[in-house]
């Protein structure tokens, strides 16, 4: 890997401590940090250098997946971070940096090749992105790169402008969008699978597939971030960015062979296929929901608007549900629903494929004991792939009865998300991260959902914290003779089949 200078801006923030440094941590042991490697982090704090060592040494003792108490291999690791103090907004301070940087690079030889990570507020993207081209900090012999963290923009327009901003100082192929979700193990072996599967590429269409169903639920509520959370719902922080992002991997249609131009060529196809929603659709296809008071693993949690720093008034979505289409060949008429909420009844992402029923002669009897084959990836918090068939029962008298062929990652020594973006970013690889086109793609398709929700043109649902959602979620379904699969205890069609599912999967 080519040498490299990491210049952390918000390097004593929140996510440098909990998913940054341990990382970084876990790709030096795996040998996957460049040989020549420097970090430098920047905050407004003053911090001497040990003092920074010692706090990103807490972090990976706190947060690291790996724990270790081998001195030597942190002291190692530790070795070649530096701290600087930056404030955002002062010019002279990039200049003081460009000076670290230089030297640095000298005292290690490391060629001038630069990846500054902006672990800080959106708010500030702009303000770094022009002082780091006006200082000279980007203008050095070697590559430069740009890692942001969403949310990119707010909206259509507030992304547009973001970008053009951003584009002034870095080239698109510098600019490396973090969407977390991308570097789940599970979701980067989703491509490989369909692509090298041809069992599974066969049936990759609409002739063969009822629906597909992309869930992530959450048991946590809004935390501490109110703040922010009450500005953006369900459908800014997790459906424009993560959700749709799931659905493009899912169902880009890749051949044998690609690469990341190609991956984001056919992910830009999936999203100007989908079908446009008009405002005054969305309240047809998309429910919104708010939770309230309830009970989650038995502990009794407030509604959304007792929550501290939430207005008492605030109609604020926490829950989405939406049916999508997408018009193209292969996924033409089947239907695709999306939701995500937070204070539901587990933790839980994954994405459900339901077959169509193989027997489509109406004069045939249909055995009620027979259920659809079902394709099923849990994303997080385990890792599996679940194929759900059909076979014979012979103490059930010759009925069907449902069995599943099942892969499941061990969970030990899983890279977490971070770990593969981290790598990805160092090695130039942009396969995983959200490109321009796609995000651009992403907020006009949701742009109509958001307008709608400002005019409130779309009813609030509530529902009981602890809950699978409004009840409104599973009629959006019904209405199409679906129903969410493996929802708790509200099952009563084909529950044999979802006991056996879950008594699979929380063992
Ligand atoms: N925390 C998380 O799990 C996640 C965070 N994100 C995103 O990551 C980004 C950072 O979040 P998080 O770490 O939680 O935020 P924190 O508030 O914990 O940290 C903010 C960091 O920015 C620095 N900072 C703030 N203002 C200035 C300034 N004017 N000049 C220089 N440095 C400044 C702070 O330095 P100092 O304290 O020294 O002033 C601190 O290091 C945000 O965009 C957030 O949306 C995304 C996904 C998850
Ligand atoms: O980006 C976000 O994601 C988390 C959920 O991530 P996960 O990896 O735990 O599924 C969510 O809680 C948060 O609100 C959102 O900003």
């Amino acid at each position: 890997m080519e040498p490299t200078t990491f210049v952390l801006f918000g390097a004593t923030g929140d996510l440098a401590k909990r998913k940054i440094y341990p990382a970084l941590f876990n790709l030096f042991v795996d040998n996957k940090l460049p040989e020549s490697f420097s970090l430098i982090g920047l905050g407004r704090r003053e911090l001497s250098d040990e003092a920074f060592q010692a706090n990103v040494e807490q972090s990976i003792h706190t947060f690291s997946r790996r724990k270790t108490n081998n001195p030597d291999l942190l002291k190692n690791f530790l070795r070649t971070f530096r701290y600087s103090v930056l404030d955002i907004d002062r010019k002279e301070d990039y200049q003081k940096l460009l000076k670290l940087i230089e030297q640095r690079e000298e005292e290690l030889r490391i060629v001038p090749n630069r990846m500054f990570y902006l672990s800080v507020g959106p708010e500030y993207f702009e303000k770094i992105a022009a002082n780091i081209k006006e200082s000279g900090l980007g203008t050095a012999d070697g590559w430069k790169r740009l890692v942001i963290e969403k949310p990119f923009g707010h909206d259509l327009q507030s992304a547009r402008d973001l970008n053009e901003q951003l584009s002034k100082a870095f080239a698109e192929n510098e600019i490396y969008r973090i969407d977390h979700y991308l570097g789940k193990p599970m979701v980067q072996k989703l491509e490989v699978i369909q692509q090298s599967n041809p069992v599974l590429h066969a049936i990759w269409a609409n002739n063969y597939i009822a629906n597909v169903q992309i869930t992530a639920n959450e048991t946590v509520g809004v935390e501490e971030r109110a703040g922010y959370y009450d500005h953006v719902g369900a459908v800014r922080d997790m459906f424009q960015n993560h959700m749709l992002q799931l659905l493009m991997m899912l169902t880009m249609h890749l051949p044998n062979v690609s690469n990341s131009e190609l991956v984001r060529f056919k992910k830009k196809k999936v999203m100007e296929n989908l079908e446009p929603l008009l405002k005054q659709d969305v309240g047809a296809n998309v429910i919104r929901g708010q939770y309230k008071e309830g009970s989650i693993g038995g502990k009794q949690v407030v509604g959304y608007t007792s929550e501290p720093g939430i207005a008492s008034t605030s109609m604020n979505d926490t829950f989405i549900a939406a049916k999508l289409q997408i018009d193209d060949f292969f996924w033409r008429g089947v239907p695709i629903y999306i939701r995500t909420g937070k204070r539901m009844h587990e933790k839980s992402t994954r994405i459900v494929i339901e077959f169509k029923e193989p027997n489509t002669n109406l004069t045939q009897h249909h055995d009620e004991s027979q259920v659809p084959n079902l394709l099923v990836f849990e994303i997080s918090p385990n890792e599996s792939i679940t194929l759900q068939l059909n076979s014979k029962d012979p103490s059930k008298n010759g009925k069907y009865k449902p069995i599943q062929i099942d892969f499941h990652e061990s969970q030990e020594d899983v890279p977490e998300a971070y770990e593969n973006l981290i790598y990805d970013a160092l090695q130039g690889d942009p396969t995983f991260f959200a490109h321009w086109d796609e995000v651009e793609l992403a907020w006009a398709w949701v742009q109509p959902i958001l307008d709608a929700f400002q005019e409130n043109l779309v009813p609030l649902h509530h529902y009981a914290a602890g809950t699978n959602g409004p009840a409104e979620s599973d009629a959006l379904l019904a209405a199409n003779g679906h129903h969410w699969w493996f929802d708790s205890k509200i099952e009563q069609v084909n529950q044999s089949s979802e006991e056996k599912y879950f008594a699979h999967h929380t063992n």
